[in-house]
C-alpha cells in the first residue's frame, strides 16, 4: 500500500505520516527533507538559492546529509521553499522520491506534491491542514524545545510567507489532490488526529477495494 500525505508547514503531516507507518509497518520519506538537504547543501557551498544553477549544483548529496539536526532549523525551511520552487531542483530529487514509492511492499511519504506529482496513485491520499496560527504555535513551541529563539510572530510570518511561495509557484504547487481525504487537525489532539487519519485511510481502501 502507498499512502501520500500533504499539506502545509507545521499541520500535524509528518506526525501522521509516522504514526500510519507505525500502524501500517510500511517505510516513511519525509520528503521535505530532501529540498532542505539542498538548501543547506546550497548555504554551505556559498552558492545562491535563487539561482536555479547553484540549487542544482547542490542536489548531489549522500543519505547521511538526511540525519543532519541543522536540517529542522526554521531558516532552513525558508530556505527550502526558495529551492524547492525550481524546476530543475524537483526534477533532481524526482526520481529517488518515486523509487521510494515503488518499493515492495509499498511506503508513506510526506510532503507537498506526493498525491498530485509523485504518486497520483497512491491507494491512499491525505492533505492535512490547520490554522496559520495552530501551525505556528505549533511550530514555535518545537522550536523553543530545541534552544531556537525566534518569536512566535515570527514563526507565523514565515508559515505564511511559505505558504504563499509554495501554493503560488508555477511547478508542482501545494494543492489538494482532488481524490484526497481533507484531515483539518486544528481542534484535534495528535491522538485524534492520527485515529482520524486511520479511519480516512481505511475508507479509501475499502472504496478502491469495492470497485
Ligand atoms: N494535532 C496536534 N495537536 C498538537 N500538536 C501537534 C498536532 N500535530 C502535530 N503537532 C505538533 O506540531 C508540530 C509540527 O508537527 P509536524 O507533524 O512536524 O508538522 P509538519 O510535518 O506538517 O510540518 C510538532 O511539534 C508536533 O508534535
Ligand atoms: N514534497 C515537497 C516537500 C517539501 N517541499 C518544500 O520544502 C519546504 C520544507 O518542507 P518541510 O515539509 O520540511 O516543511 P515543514 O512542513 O516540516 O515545515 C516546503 O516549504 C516546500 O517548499 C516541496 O516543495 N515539496
Amino acid at each position: 500500500m502507498i499512502i501520500a500525505v500533504d499539506g502545509p508547514a507545521a499541520s500535524g503531516k509528518g506526525t501522521i505520516a509516522r504514526a500510519l507507518a507505525k500502524h501500517y509497518g510500511l517505510p516513511y520519506l519525509d520528503t521535505g527533507l530532501l529540498y532542505r538537504a539542498v538548501a543547506l547543501n546550497v548555504a554551505r557551498m556559498g552558492l545562491d538559492l535563487e539561482q536555479e544553477a547553484d540549487a542544482v549544483a547542490a542536489c548531489d548529496f549522500d543519505d547521511a546529509m538526511m540525519t543532519d539536526p541543522a536540517l529542522r532549523d526554521d531558516d532552513v525551511g525558508a530556505m527550502a521553499s526558495i529551492v524547492s520552487a525550481h524546476p530543475l531542483v524537483r526534477a533532481a530529487l524526482m526520481q529517488r522520491q518515486k523509487r521510494f514509492a515503488a518499493q515492495a511492499g509499498g511506503a508513506i511519504l510526506d510532503g507537498r506534491d506526493i498525491g498530485t506529482v509523485i504518486v497520483p496513485d497512491a491507494d491512499a491520499k491525505l492533505f492535512v491542514k490547520a490554522t496559520p496560527n495552530i501551525r505556528a504555535q505549533r511550530r514555535h513551541a518545537e522550536l523553543q524545545a530545541r534552544g531556537g529563539t525566534a518569536s512566535k510572530d515570527r514563526v507565523l510570518a514565515d508559515i505564511r510567507a511559505r505558504d504563499a511561495r509554495d501554493s503560488g509557484r508555477s511547478i508542482a504547487p501545494l494543492v489538494m489532490a482532488p481524490d484526497a481525504a481533507l484531515l483539518d487537525t486544528s481542534f484535534l489532539s495528535i491522538e485524534a488526529s492520527v485515529q482520524r487519519a486511520v479511519a480516512l485511510v481505511e475508507a479509501q481502501r475499502a472504496k478502491k477495494a469495492s470497485g
